[in-house]
């Protein structure tokens, strides 16, 4: 636990540091695992880039950052009318949105906050300022507080001794210090269910390789890393016996936005009759969108393929394409773990009546 640290969270994926003339501070993920750094981000410059070169990462993560990052971009405001307050506050937030697309959490945090601020039009500039760093740190710990629901709703779906495959990493990294997917497989180890965890590399950028396994060694989690294309041989073999991975953003009817190779995987888990479980908070449901078809998909720079991590791995001009997310239609979906209970079966009707429920009592 960092000292400065005061959300309770046992990762300190990222936190705000002294009051709105503070900083936030985070782990640059880019670095990990052979380096633990923090930075720290003194402008919304700073947590823009931070935001679109994943050295924060992971819808829940990035929708805290992004909160954080209208704190940091509104320190130009100090002593200025409201007016001009809030002219700035829309400038940062339409800029932060504009750093990555799919994670919906980052959408939501900054809807969140402007709409404190057009609720609170009796507050100076100081006190909304003020009101806004309590809204931020309120989204990272109600976070962390859903991850521990989802952990505890997901690893009733284990039993011991499970094999459990996982893609991409929705760790402590991913969001406010707990995880998704991960708090599944902490709390079913904590539990002394005895699960072993296959994680896929994840490429291009190797979240599972250099991010799941890290987290699941730090914490005594037996794990074996895989490359993507092991994921349906070690389920043919017998060595999976269930599924879980994060989202970016999902739709009303439970399609599932997440790293590029999820689909992939849902469908090999599927040929397999291997239960595929999505674990999500609920400020990953985008229930504007009636179906997976409609979630934008971020497409990022070429280089992340050829010359990954530094090394030229593909021919100078070769044609590239290179989405960072698919979408899993629910039909391949068995359930999806939130902090409000699991949405079984996976269809509109589910979605709502779960998400319309409280949060499941620890
Ligand atoms: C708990 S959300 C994790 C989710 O985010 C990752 O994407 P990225 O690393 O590009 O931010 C990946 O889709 C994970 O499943």
């Amino acid at each position: 636990m960092n000292t400065e640290h005061e959300a309770a969270s046992d990762v300190a994926t990222l936190y705000w540091v002294g009051g709105t003339d503070g900083y936030l501070k985070m782990i640059d993920q880019t670095l990990l695992p052979t380096e633990y750094k923090e930075i720290e981000c003194r402008d919304v410059e700073t947590v823009w880039e931070a935001i679109k070169k994943l050295r924060v990462r992971g819808a829940p993560a990035i929708g805290i950052a992004a909160a954080y990052g209208v704190v940091v971009g509104l320190q130009t405001e100090a002593g200025t009318s409201r007016a001009e307050f809030d002219q700035r506050l829309k400038i940062v937030a339409e800029y932060l949105a504009g750093s990555r697309p799919t994670a919906v959490n980052l959408f939501w945090a900054l809807d969140r906050l402007q709409k404190l601020a057009a609720d609170s039009a009796d507050l100076d500039s100081g006190e909304m300022h003020a009101l806004l760093l309590e809204e931020a740190r309120r989204i990272e710990v109600e976070d962390l507080e859903m991850c521990h629901k989802i952990g505890e709703v997901g690893a009733a779906l284990l039993s011991p001794g499970d094999g459990v495959l996982t893609h991409c990493n929705a760790g402590g990294l991913a969001t406010s210090g707990g995880g998704t997917a991960l708090a599944v497989f902490f709390e079913a180890a904590r539990q002394g269910k005895g699960i072993h965890v296959y994680a896929d590399e994840t490429r291009p950028l190797l979240q599972g390789a250099r991010l799941t396994t890290w987290e699941l060694m730090q914490r005594n989690v037996p794990v074996t890393l895989i490359s993507d294309s092991m994921a349906g041989w070690v389920m043919k073999e017998g060595k999976i016996q269930a599924v879980v991975t994060g989202a970016d953003r999902i739709a009303a009817n439970g399609d599932s936005a997440n790293k590029i190779g999820t689909y992939s995987v849902a469908l090999l888990a599927s040929l397999h009759d291997i239960p595929f479980y999505i674990a999500a908070p609920s400020s990953t449901f985008d229930l504007s969108l009636e179906s997976g078809a409609e979630i934008p998909i971020e497409e990022r720079q070429p280089e992340e393929i050829t010359n990954g991590f530094g090394k030229q791995t593909a021919p100078e001009g070769v044609d590239v394409y290179n989405p960072a997310f698919d979408v899993t239609p629910a039909k391949f979906i068995r359930g999806i773990i939130t902090e409000r209970g699991l949405i079984q079966p996976v269809t509109t009707e589910q979605v709502l009546r779960v998400l319309n429920s409280e949060p499941v009592q620890s």
